[in-house]
C-alpha cells in the first residue's frame, strides 16, 4: 500500500538519543527564535540540497491565476472598478440623452474629425459631454444599436453596483441577459421599421430623421433579414421574443382563461401564503399548489423560478467571483477558489498537484518531523493530513516509540491525496542535524529505548474537506428530484440568493503552531511523569489539533488504566499547562489519550469550515458545521437528527460565537421557505443582529413588533404558541397519513395534499434560547413545561430547540430538561460539578476556552474547536440576506389566547375551561399566607408576572381577594382554608 510503503521507505528521522538530555526547565520550552535562526537557515539550505521531490508536470491554474490576478481580490481595486462602472453608467446616460437632442448636428462634427482640429470640433459639438460624449453616443447609438443602446446603461450600472455594494438584491446576470436581448431585438425591430419607412413612397426627410432609432447594426441586420426572408422578419422577431420570454421567465404552462364553472373553480384556488397565518404572498398565485386533479384540469400558467436549475448551472469559481463580482448571482452554490477554467478542469489538476506536492511535503517531513504546519489553510484547506511520519525521531533513547500523526488517518502513514502543497516549509521540517538515512525503522533499537517519535501532520488530508471547494448551499434535494409540475416552496422568493463565502473573513493559510520542541518536551514529560509512578509506556503517538495535541499512549502490558486516570492532576502539573484531559481508554482503541493544549492555538475560521466539501455537499436537513475536531476533521452534525441541543459554558468561553456559528451554518444552507428561527435573547444584544432577516427567516407571534424576543414575559407565550404549532402540525401530519415532516412536505410538494384543507408547506422551526437561566429564574415551570414538551414531541414535526445557558446548575438544567436533550455541548465551565451537570461527565472544566468545546451525543464525547465567526461577518451575512426580497412579514406563529386559557370575567359565568389551571392552587396560597400579592404567587408557584397577575384578577372576581390597592397587597377576603374550600366547591367545575 502506498501509505505503508512510504512509511517504510522514509528516512529515519533525527535521533538525538545519544545527546545528553538538556535540563528539564529548558527542554520544556522551544528555544527562542534568535537562537534557532541559524539552525533554521541551515535547515533551509539543506532542504534545498535534499533530493527533489518530483514536481507535478502540469501547472495549477489556480495558483498561477491567484498570483497574476491577485490584485483582483484587492478590495481597493474592486472599489475602483465598481465606481468606474457606476460613474460610467451616469456618463452614458448623459451622453445618450444629449444625443437625442444634439446627435443630428454632432454627426457632421464627428464625421469631420479627420479634417477639423480637435479643439475646434469640440467647440462645435453640441453634446453635453463634449466631443468625447458625442463620439461615444455616436458609436453606441448611431453606429451601434440606436435607442436600444440605452439598455447598456443598466448593465454598466448594475455591474458597478454589484461590485461596490456586494448586494444580492440585483442579479447582474439577470440584468445582463435581459438588457442584451432588449438591445439586440429592439434595434433589429426598429431597423426593420426604419427600413420599411424608406420605401420609395415614404417621406425621405422623416426616414432620415429616424435613422438613429435602430443604429447601424440594427439597420444592417434588418436589411439582411429583409432581403433573406422579407416579411418573415416580423414573424422571426415575434418568435424570438416568445422564445426569450419562455426561457428567461421559465414559462411552463399558459394561464389562458377558461370558461364556465371550471374557470371559476380554478380562480378560487387560494394563494398559499408564506404560512397559513400570514398574509398571502404577492405572488401567491404562482405558489398555489393544487391537488393533482385540479392541476390536471387546470391549464394555468406557472412562472417558475428564474434561476437555472442546479444541475444546469455551472459551478462558479471564487476567482471568477473576483473577476466578475457576480458569482453570487448564480444559484448554484458551488464556489471554487482557484480556477477560471471549467469546473472539471479545475478540480483534477488541483487534486493531482496537491497529491504530488503533498507527497513532497511528507517526504521532507519524514526526515524532519517535528515542526508541523497546522491544518486548515484555506486552500490546502480541508485537506488532508500531510502525514509526516517520523519514526525514530526520538531523542533520548529509552522507551517506547513516539509518533505524531493525523488522527484523520489512525495509521501514521503518508498517503497524500493532498490537493495543494501544504503550508509546511522544507526548512521547517528539515532537521539539519540529521543526515538523511536510507531507511526508517519504527521499532526502537537496542540502544534507543526511548519512545520513538512518529509525527503525522493532521488535517491536510482531511478527506472530508474539499480543498478550495466552496459550495454555498445545496438546492433542496426534494426539489431536485421533482418533476416540473411539482410545487416549489421556494417560488415566492425564487430569486433568493444563498450567502456566498466572500462574506466571511479569509484568514489565509494557518501557520504552524506546534513546534517539534514543544512536542518532544511534552512527550518527555509525559513519559517521565508516568515513569515516576512506575507506569512504563510502549509507544506514544501525537496528533496535532487546532487547540490541543492528543498524545496516545500504549502502556506496557499489565498497567491499569485507572492508575493513569488518577494521575491526571500530576501530569497536568508536570506539563504546566491547563486543560489536560485524559481519556482512558480512548473509545474503540486500546490506547490512553492525553490531550495537551497547544501553546499557540490555531483559530478555526468559519470560512475554512464552510468551504469544505463535507459541509458544502452535505445532504443533511439542518447541517451545522461546528468546527474541527482534534483530528482536524470538519465536524458537521444534523440538527434535525440531534434533535435538540443544550449548550452551556461559563461567560466568555465562546457560547455566543457558537450560537452564531449554528445560525450561520443554517443560513448558508437553507432557503427562507425551508427554515424559520424563533430567537429568544434575554441579554437583548446577543441576537439582535439577526433582526435584519426578520422577513426571511424569523418567526414571531402575531401583533408583536420585534421578532426577537428579549422580554422574558413574552417567552412563555411564544413557547405556548410553539406548542400549539406543534399540535397543529401533528394534526396535519395525521390527516396526511405521514409520520414526519419530511414525508409530509414531500407529499405536499408532489401536490398530494390539498391546501384548501389547511395543508401547507411546513418549514423547519429552530427555537434558540440564549440564556435559559434567566428564564428559569423568572418564569420557572411556565417555561420548563413547554420546553420539555417541545423537546419530547417536536422532533417529528420539525421543531428543534437550541438552549444555551451560562449556568449549568441543576435548577436551570433540570432533570426533565436534561432528559429531553440527549445532545449537549459544553464550552469551558468553572467546575467539575457543572461539567457533570451538562455532560454527565467531567472534562468541560479542563477545556481551554475560546471555543474549545465538548460535544456529547449519547455516550460519545468529542472535543471540537468551535469555528470562529466575528460579529462583522454575521453582520454582513444578515445584510446579505436581509437586503434581498423577503416575505411581507415574519412567519406568524399561532396566536395564544391567555397563557393557559386564563381570562377575566365573572368566575360564576366563566367557562371553567377558561379558568387558569392553577386557580385553586393560587387561591390556597393566598389564603394560607393571608397575603394577596402577585409576587407571592410568582415565588410560590414559579409563575411569570403575567400569569400571576391574571390569577390575582380571577381571584378577585371569585371574591378571594379584594380590589387593587396601589402598592399595598390586596386584602384577602377569605379568612381560612375551610371557607376557601367551600367557595371553591360552589364554582362550576
Ligand atoms: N471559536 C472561537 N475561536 C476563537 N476565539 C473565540 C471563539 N469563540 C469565542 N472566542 C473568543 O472569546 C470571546 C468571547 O466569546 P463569546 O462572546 O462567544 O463568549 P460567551 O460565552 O458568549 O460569553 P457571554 O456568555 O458572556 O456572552 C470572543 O470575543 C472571542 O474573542
Amino acid at each position: 500500500m502506498a501509505k505503508n510503503t512510504y512509511k517504510q521507505d522514509q528516512p529515519t528521522p533525527v535521533s538525538r538519543g545519544n545527546e545528553p538530555r538538556p535540563p528539564r526547565a529548558t527542554s520544556a520550552r522551544p528555544a527562542p527564535a534568535e537562537t534557532t535562526a541559524p539552525r533554521e537557515n541551515r535547515r533551509a539550505s539543506e532542504a534545498k540540497a535534499a533530493p527533489k521531490v518530483p514536481r507535478p508536470s502540469f501547472k495549477l491554474p489556480t495558483f498561477e491565476l491567484g498570483g497574476m490576478f491577485a490584485f483582483v481580490r484587492d478590495r481597493r481595486f474592486q472599489l475602483f472598478l465598481g465606481f468606474f462602472f457606476l460613474l460610467g453608467s451616469l456618463y452614458l446616460t448623459i451622453a445618450f440623452l444629449s444625443f437625442l437632442f444634439t446627435g443630428h448636428a454632432d454627426q457632421s462634427v464627428v464625421a469631420g474629425l479627420d479634417r477639423t482640429p480637435v479643439k475646434e470640433a469640440g467647440q462645435e459639438s453640441g453634446n453635453w459631454l463634449g466631443l468625447v460624449g458625442a463620439m461615444v453616443a455616436q458609436v453606441f447609438i448611431y453606429k451601434g444599436f440606436g435607442v436600444a443602446a440605452f439598455a447598456l446603461i443598466p448593465i454598466v450600472f448594475f455591474l458597478g453596483y454589484k461590485i461596490v455594494f456586494r448586494r444580492a438584491g440585483v442579479s447582474v446576470s439577470y440584468v445582463l441577459a435581459l438588457c442584451v436581448f432588449i438591445m439586440g431585438w429592439l434595434s433589429v425591430l426598429l431597423g426593420y421599421v426604419v427600413h420599411s419607412m424608406q420605401a420609395p413612397d415614404a417621406d425621405p426627410a422623416l426616414s432620415h430623421r429616424l435613422d438613429f432609432l435602430s443604429g447601424g447594426i440594427g439597420y444592417e441586420a434588418a436589411l439582411w433579414l429583409d432581403s433573406l426572408i422579407g416579411w418573415g422578419t416580423v414573424l422571426l422577431l415575434a418568435f424570438l421574443l416568445i422564445s426569450f420570454v419562455v426561457f428567461f421567465f421559465n414559462v411552463t404552462t399558459l394561464n389562458l382563461p377558461r370558461f364556465g364553472t371550471e374557470q371559476e373553480e380554478s380562480n378560487e384556488a387560494a394563494p398559499v401564503p408564506h404560512n397559513q397565518f400570514s398574509q398571502p404572498s404577492p405572488r401567491g398565485n404562482y405558489a398555489t399548489p393544487a391537488t393533482l386533479e385540479e392541476e390536471e384540469k387546470d391549464f394555468g400558467m406557472t412562472v417558475r423560478s428564474l434561476r437555472p436549475t442546479p444541475a444546469a448551472a455551472p459551478p462558479v469559481t471564487a476567482q471568477a467571483f473576483e473577476d466578475d463580482d457576480d458569482s453570487d448571482d448564480t444559484d448554484v452554490p458551488v464556489v471554487m477558489s482557484g480556477s477560471v477554467a471549467s469546473p472539471a478542469a479545475s478540480v483534477a489538476p488541483v487534486a493531482g498537484a496537491g497529491l504530488l506536492a503533498g507527497a513532497g511535503a511528507a517526504v521532507a517531513g519524514a526526515a524532519l518531523p517535528l515542526t508541523v504546519a497546522p491544518a486548515a489553510a484555506a486552500i490546502s484547506a480541508a485537506g488532508a493530513a500531510a502525514t509526516v511520519a517520523a519514526a525514530g525521531a526520538t531523542a533520548a533513547s529509552k522507551g517506547p516509540s513516539f509518533s505524531i500523526e493525523s488522527a484523520m488517518d489512525p495509521e501514521p502513514v503518508a498517503v497524500l491525496p493532498t490537493r495543494v502543497p501544504t503550508p509546511l516549509s522544507l526548512a521547517d521540517l528539515a532537521d539539519a542535524d540529521a543526515p538523511l538515512p536510507a531507511s526508517t525503522s519504527q521499532q526502537p533499537s537496542a540502544t534507543n529505548q526511548q519512545p520513538t517519535l512518529q509525527i503525522t501532520k493532521p488535517n491536510e488530508l482531511d478527506p472530508a474537506a474539499g480543498a478550495d471547494m466552496a459550495v454555498i448551499a445545496d438546492e433542496d434535494e426534494d426539489a431536485d428530484a421533482m418533476p416540473a409540475v411539482n410545487y416549489d416552496p421556494t417560488l415566492d422568493l425564487s430569486r433568493y440568493q444563498y450567502p456566498t463565502l466572500e462574506l466571511l473573513n479569509d484568514y489565509g493559510q494557518a501557520k504552524a503552531q506546534v513546534t517539534k520542541e514543544e512536542l518532544e518536551a511534552n512527550k518527555d514529560r509525559i513519559v517521565e511523569t508516568l515513569g515516576h509512578y512506575g507506569i512504563n509506556i510502549a509507544s506514544i503517538k501525537a496528533t496535532i489539533g487546532p487547540t490541543v495535541t492528543l498524545y496516545e499512549i500504549v502502556p506496557d502490558a499489565g498497567v491499569r488504566i485507572s492508575k493513569i486516570k488518577s494521575l491526571e492532576d500530576d501530569i497536568a502539573l508536570s506539563l504546566a499547562a491547563l486543560g489536560i484531559r485524559i481519556i482512558a481508554p480512548i473509545p474503540g482503541k486500546g490506547t490512553i489519550g492525553i490531550e495537551v493544549p497547544n501553546t499557540k492555538k490555531e483559530m478555526v475560521s468559519i470560512r475554512s469550515v464552510f468551504s469544505t466539501e463535507k459541509f458544502a455537499h452535505t445532504e443533511m436537513d439542518l447541517p451545522i458545521a461546528f468546527g474541527r475536531t482534534i483530528t482536524n476533521e470538519v465536524f458537521v452534525v444534523d440538527l434535525a437528527k440531534m434533535p435538540h441541543l443544550l449548550m452551556a459554558g461559563a461567560t466568555g468561553q465562546g457560547k455566543s460565537v457558537g450560537l452564531n456559528v449554528i445560525l450561520a451554518s443554517l443560513l448558508y444552507k437553507r432557503h427562507p421557505a425551508q427554515l424559520k428561527f424563533v430567537l429568544v435573547d434575554p441579554k437583548k444584544v446577543e441576537l439582535s443582529i439577526f433582526n435584519k432577516i426578520e422577513r426571511h427567516f424569523l418567526a414571531k407571534l402575531p401583533d408583536t413588533e420585534e421578532a426577537i424576543i428579549t422580554d422574558t414575559k413574552k417567552v412563555v407565550n411564544t413557547l405556548n404558541s410553539l406548542c400549539m404549532e406543534m399540535d397543529r402540525r401533528y394534526d396535519l401530519l395525521k390527516d396526511a397519513g405521514c409520520r414526519n415532516l419530511k414525508e409530509y412536505n414531500r407529499k405536499f410538494i408532489e401536490r398530494r395534499l390539498n391546501p384548501k384543507k389547511g395543508h401547507r408547506y411546513l418549514p423547519f422551526i429552530v427555537l434558540v434560547i440564549d440564556e435559559l437561566a434567566d428564564l428559569m429564574m423568572t418564569a420557572g415551570k411556565e417555561v420548563e413545561t413547554p420546553i420539555a414538551r417541545l423537546a419530547q414531541l417536536a422532533r417529528a414535526i420539525g421543531i428543534h430547540l437550541i438552549v444555551a445557558t451560562q449556568r449549568p446548575s441543576v435548577n436551570v438544567i433540570t432533570g426533565i430538561i436534561k432528559a429531553n436533550f440527549p445532545c449537549r455541548i459544553s464550552f469551558k465551565v468553572t467546575s467539575k460539578i457543572d461539567s457533570r451537570t451538562i455532560l454527565d461527565a467531567g472534562g468541560a472544566d479542563q477545556l481551554v476556552g475560546q471555543g474549545d468545546m465538548l460535544i456529547s451525543q449519547g455516550s460519545d464525547i468529542i472535543r471540537v474547536q468551535c469555528a470562529f465567526i466575528d460579529t462583522p461577518e454575521v453582520d454582513r451575512l444578515c445584510d446579505f440576506v436581509g437586503e434581498q426580497q423577503g416575505y411581507p412579514d415574519a412567519y406568524m406563529l399561532p396566536e395564544v389566547v391567555g397563557e393557559s386559557g386564563g381570562g377575566n370575567g365573572d368566575l360564576e359565568d366563566m367557562d371553567p375551561a377558561q379558568r387558569d389551571s392553577m386557580f385553586e392552587e393560587a387561591a390556597r396560597v393566598i389564603v394560607t399566607h393571608q397575603q394577596g400579592s402577585t409576587s407571592l404567587l410568582q415565588r410560590r408557584l414559579k409563575l411569570g408576572y403575567n400569569r400571576a397577575g391574571r390569577l390575582i384578577d380571577q381571584l378577585e372576581h371569585a371574591g378571594v381577594v379584594g380590589p387593587f390597592e396601589g402598592s399595598k397587597a390586596r386584602e384577602v377576603l377569605i379568612p381560612d382554608e375551610y371557607s376557601l374550600e367551600q367557595l371553591l366547591n360552589t364554582l362550576p367545575k
